[in-house]
């Protein structure tokens, strides 16, 4: 932690204590097109004079945006609850429907980015997706911030790329610092993609 984190913000854990941040008008479409983009960065094969083109419009993008670069926290991406991965990239696009102290519910697409093979969502994203659940889990049951301490996930069934999918993720127990969290990954018929059982254990003081 820098001396500026510690100026900025309240700590539980080792975590900054973030706060929402507000949407604005060109923030959740210029997030939508970068997803755009890394769909395209996967999946194109134009000669290689427009990857040059490319390469040059988005050194200009780069020039454009680095000034801006600011602490852990204070960007918009990761903390607007409202847009799909709440504004992050790294998140998954998928939409938060319910936040509450009995659950959280997510609900969205894998897109070509996430491609592993043969028209199948990569194994690795899956974790991405309960992991974050299991934060908003925490989070929205009123528990402090916590880390993962294991996360065992049963791959039921392929994962199909651009088709509606829902993450049910709920608290089943607490005991002491360890909440005990489970989540179900199905699509609209109802059918169990995968199931995944973690460990989040809450911080001590001063622990990274
Ligand atoms: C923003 C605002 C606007 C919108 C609102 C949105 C809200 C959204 C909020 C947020 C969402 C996003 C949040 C994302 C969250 C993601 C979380 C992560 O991915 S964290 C990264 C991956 N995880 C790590 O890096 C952990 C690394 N490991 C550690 O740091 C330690 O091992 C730690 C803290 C987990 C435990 O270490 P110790 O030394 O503090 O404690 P010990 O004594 O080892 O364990 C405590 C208890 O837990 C058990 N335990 C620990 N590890 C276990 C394991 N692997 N299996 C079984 N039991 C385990 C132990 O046996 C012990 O149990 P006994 O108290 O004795 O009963």
């Amino acid at each position: 932690m820098t001396e500026q984190h510690d100026d900025v913000f309240e700590h539980h854990g080792g975590f900054p204590k973030f706060t929402a941040a507000e949407e604005t008008e060109n923030f959740g479409p210029f997030v939508e097109q970068m997803r755009q983009l890394q769909d395209l960065a996967v999946s194109v094969a134009p000669p290689d004079d427009v990857f040059g083109e490319a390469r040059a419009l988005a050194q200009k993008l780069i020039d454009l945006l680095e000034p801006y670069q600011v602490p852990e926290g204070q960007q918009p991406a990761g903390r607007i609850i409202s847009l799909p991965g709440r504004g992050s990239l790294l998140m998954l696009p998928w939409q938060v429907e319910r936040f509450d102290e009995g659950g959280v519910r997510a609900t969205g697409v894998f897109r070509r980015f996430h491609l592993g093979g043969n028209g199948a969502a990569h194994g690795g994203v899956l974790p991405l997706a309960f992991d974050d659940v299991f934060g908003m889990v925490v989070h929205a049951s009123g528990r402090p911030i916590s880390r993962t301490a294991f996360l065992h996930i049963n791959y039921r069934a392929v994962t199909p790329l651009n088709t509606k999918l829902t993450v049910e993720g709920r608290l089943d127990r607490i005991e002491g610092r360890k909440s005990f969290v489970s989540a179900r990954m199905t699509d609209e018929s109802g059918k169990l993609i995968a199931d995944c059982e973690a460990l989040m254990v809450q911080l001590l003081p001063g622990q990274p």
